[in-house]
């Protein structure tokens, strides 16, 4: 056991045990300290062999540290954030089949939920129930659909526990999803969470990603939500890579008839009228609903959906390649 800037580190060795004997231990450990009420607590549980698997040997669970740097010199790949000024319209959809469709294009890409409060990615990406391990003070990632290495709170935090920190301590938990072992990964694609206010605020300017792309659904109400994530990013001087409208058009499943729920064009005239560019348009499909709740992003697969997956990561890379600065920490 030991303390350091704050956070009380705890070290278990559970090697030889099972499963079930490694989450009585921490279980018993975890109610053993609370009557100290310790505010930062950090419990890694390591055994010989490390893997980052649904049968990991080591796994690692925390309370994050309310302050959290990154250790100095570290190095971290490019961020690309994907961000909305509201829920529920497709970001985190969006930020998993970006993801994929990156790395369909070659690049060595990577992908954080920093939806700390919703975290979805472990299922839209079919790596759910699976545990980070922990080496030298940091999470290895898990690797989701097509061998995406990946960190989201979903995987730290117990199934069904409520997440409900405060904002600094947010911004740490954030801190040690990104400042992870992401070995050769050279762009991490991360999830933020829906809206516009502090906790959003600070991660932006805490993490300083290298572009943000900003989804919005059709409707005015929507598209003013999504003026707002602008200014956010803006605030910190975080170039907006593009907009893309979610959920634009209904296609039948049945005559494959489209229709426009939502309306139609309103993301891409705000892109414009806003001088953004208009990354392109995602329509709204029973499928796409499927494919994602069951871990199979259809960028992974083929048909129009993918095209329009990979048409979007195309324009995602050229924004990186067009000799824009990495992350400087
Ligand atoms: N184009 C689409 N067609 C059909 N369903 C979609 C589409 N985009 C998203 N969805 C569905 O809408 C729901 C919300 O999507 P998602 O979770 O990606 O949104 P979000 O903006 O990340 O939401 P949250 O605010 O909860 O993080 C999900 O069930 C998802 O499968």
């Amino acid at each position: 056991m030991g303390a350091k800037n704050g956070i009380v580190s705890l070290v278990i060795d559970v090697g030889g045990l099972d499963a079930q004997d490694r989450e009585r231990i921490e279980k018993d450990v975890r109610s053993a300290l609370a009557r100290l009420n310790l505010p930062d607590l950090r419990i890694a549980m390591t055994a010989d062999r490390e893997q980052s698997s649904r049968n990991a040997s080591t796994s690692v669970s925390y309370t994050p540290a309310s302050s959290y740097t990154p250790a100095s010199g570290s190095s971290v790949p490019r961020l690309l954030a994907v961000g909305s000024g509201k829920g529920g319209v497709g970001k985190s959809t969006l930020a998993a089949n970006l993801a994929v469709a990156m790395k369909r294009a070659g690049v060595q890409v990577g992908l954080v939920d920093a939806d700390i409060y919703g975290p979805s990615q472990p299922r839209l990406m079919g790596s759910e129930g699976m545990r980070p391990t922990a080496r030298e003070d940091k999470l290895v990632p898990v690797r989701g659909v097509v061998g995406i290495p990946m960190l989201s709170m979903g995987h730290l935090a117990e199934e069904g526990q409520a997440i409900a920190w405060r904002g600094p301590m947010a911004g740490n938990a954030l801190g040690q999803l990104v400042d992870a072992h992401w070995g050769d990964v050279t762009d991490l694609v991360v999830d933020l969470p829906p809206g516009t206010g502090d906790v959003q605020l600070t991660m932006v300017q805490r993490f300083k990603p290298a572009g943000a792309v900003i989804v919005s659904t059709p409707q005015d109400l929507a598209l003013m939500d999504a003026r707002r994530a602008i200014a956010l990013f803006e605030k910190v001087n975080v170039p907006i890579i593009g907009m893309v409208e979610n959920m634009s058009g209904y296609v039948c499943p049945h005559c494959e008839k489209v229709s426009d729920p939502f309306g139609s064009g309103g993301a891409e005239n705000a892109a414009h009228s806003l001088d953004h560019p208009f990354l392109g348009r995602i329509p709204l499909t029973l499928r796409l609903r499927e494919d994602s709740d069951a871990g199979a992003p259809p960028a992974a697969g083929e048909g129009d959906i993918a095209r329009i997956f990979a048409a979007l990561a195309g324009k995602v890379i050229a924004f990186t390649n067009a000799d824009r600065p990495g992350v400087d920490r």
